[in-house]
């Protein structure tokens, strides 16, 4: 972006349409709620013809083209691939009518970023718009890469349906900019391993991956977990602290479940993303913080911005880069792979031979619609490995009894007895903490630090094995 005489960031629009009454759709869809951030200007400069659109690209900054598909002296698909031939790092949105359907999907195949149906629909245009100034943005300030990096093959993620290649694909390409991204799918479909390979992909890599689960943030003491706080900011205060987000510096910073994060500290996560700068409690000065930042969601944060319990610039700066992770039920095709992949994992970790899965056993897993996804496949099979004698196959009798919970408890079914001591007094401890960590919060309404009390711990020693707790579960 560049900037005006008021230091304001300039964002140019060229619009190439030479019908006049698209035009005027255009511009009034736009007139009133221009997708814009509060400091920013944009312009709409307008080309009636491709040639004349590619001179104006070479002669002025042009940060977004939304281009119609029929044009007098080309289509807008060789407009865009001309833009694309001559390197311009910007993203091309294309236009059309239902009837141009055909067209659309083809402009999308050659690359372009988005597209918009005439007649235009505010709801849908604004931020589509938006999202695509937002990427501009970042191709526009990432730097060129010297050497093509040779992307590094998925050893961690195990998939093979098309939707995950999608998926895999996206890994590469956002681990590329350093930019925002945002994770969205249900629980247990792999959001944080996908985190954690953009994190490994990236130039953040020697840096520390710092977890922060926006689910464990108790009033009073979050400001300052987060962003850390001075000696004498508060009573108890008696030593600076650095926060999570600091401590994240150089590398990149997870924040999972962005969905719960309390409304009131929204606003100020919004300036460290934007800004590059956490302030601690009680400090004057701001700090530099040099990190990536991967958000991630299993809720609707639109419709949570509709029902105001999440800010709209805050949603808007997230929903730039966003990755959606489809759930197992939708690409069951992964699931005899991924558990070939955990028989061989849990095997391996109990020291055992590794059985063979069975065909009746793949279908009942093919069956079965994994509300809890991935992770509750990886504990099925957990479990099935752990059940296994000698080089017996799992069948569908025992892939059947655990999805029926038949051997869920540990204690009743006994399973824990089959361990060698060490690994069955962990299996144990943990279905002990797992039951009385959900006890003790249910019991207190899911406060966190009475339930602490209650359990007779210090708050950070309860919030440790909680987060322990959420992840084995
Ligand atoms: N494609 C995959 N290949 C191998 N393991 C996977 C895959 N997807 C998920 N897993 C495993 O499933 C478990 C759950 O994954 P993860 O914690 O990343 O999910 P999540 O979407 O972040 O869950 P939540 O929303 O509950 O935090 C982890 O053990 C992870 O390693």
């Amino acid at each position: 972006m560049r900037m005006n005489a008021v230091e304001q960031k300039v964002c140019t629009l060229l619009l190439v349409e030479s019908n006049g009454s698209d035009v005027e759709l255009f511009l009034r869809t736009l007139e009133q709620d221009l997708p814009r951030y509060e400091d920013e200007q944009v312009e709409i400069v307008i080309n009636a013809t491709a040639e004349g659109a590619l001179r104006r690209l070479r002669e002025q900054p042009i940060h977004l083209v939304i281009t119609g598909l029929r044009l007098p002296d080309m289509t807008g698909i060789q407009l865009m691939d001309r833009i694309h031939d001559a390197e311009h790092r910007i993203p091309v949105l294309v236009t059309g009518c239902m009837d141009t359907l055909d067209g659309i999907v083809e402009a999308m195949r050659h690359g372009a970023f988005d597209y918009l149906v005439k007649p235009y629909e505010r709801v849908t245009a604004v931020p589509r718009i938006h999202r695509a100034m937002r990427m501009s943005e970042i191709l526009l300030s990432s730097v060129p890469i010297p050497q093509p990096r040779q992307p590094q093959p998925f050893n961690d993620i195990v998939c093979v349906s098309p939707a995950m290649r999608t998926v895999t694909g996206l890994i590469d390409a956002v681990a590329k900019v350093s930019a925002t991204a945002l994770i969205v799918g249900e629980t247990g479909t792999g959001k944080e391993l996908i985190a954690k390979a953009i994190h490994e992909r990236s130039d953040e890599r020697t840096g520390p991956f710092q977890v922060i689960d926006c689910t464990m943030f108790a009033e009073g003491t979050v400001e300052s977990e987060l962003f850390g706080h001075v000696r004498g900011a508060f009573t108890g205060a008696i030593a600076d602290k650095r926060g999570l987000i600091e401590s994240g510096s150089q590398g990149t910073v997870f924040l999972d479940e962005i969905g719960d994060i309390p409304l009131a500290l929204q606003a100020k996560l919004l300036r460290v993303l934007e800004e590059g700068e956490v302030r601690a409690v009680g400090s004057t000065h701001p700090k530099k913080v040099h990190t990536r930042f991967i958000a991630a969601t299993n809720q609707d944060l639109a419709e949570k911005v509709q029902k105001g319990e999440f800010r709209k610039d805050l949603y808007y700066r997230l929903n730039v880069m966003v990755i959606r992770v489809p759930a197992l039920r939708d690409r069951k095709e992964d699931i005899p792979v991924l558990a070939r992949y955990f028989i061989n994992k849990y095997a391996n970790d109990f020291g055992k031979p590794v059985p063979e899965l069975h065909p009746s056993a793949v279908t009942e897993l093919i069956a079965h619609p994994w509300p809890g996804n991935v992770r509750e496949l990886r504990n099925v099979i957990e479990r099935a490995v752990m059940l296994s004698q000698g080089h017996q196959h799992i069948d569908a009798q025992v892939i059947v009894s655990i999805l029926q919970g038949v051997t869920k408890d540990p204690w009743v079914s006994g399973e824990y007895l089959l361990l060698p001591y060490s690994q069955a007094k962990e299996k144990i401890l943990e279905e002990f903490n797992r039951r009385y960590i959900s006890f003790k919060l249910a019991n207190n309404q899911g406060n966190v630090t009475r339930a602490a009390v209650e359990a007779g711990l210090p708050r950070p020693y309860f919030h440790e094995i909680m987060r322990r707790y959420r992840r084995a579960a």
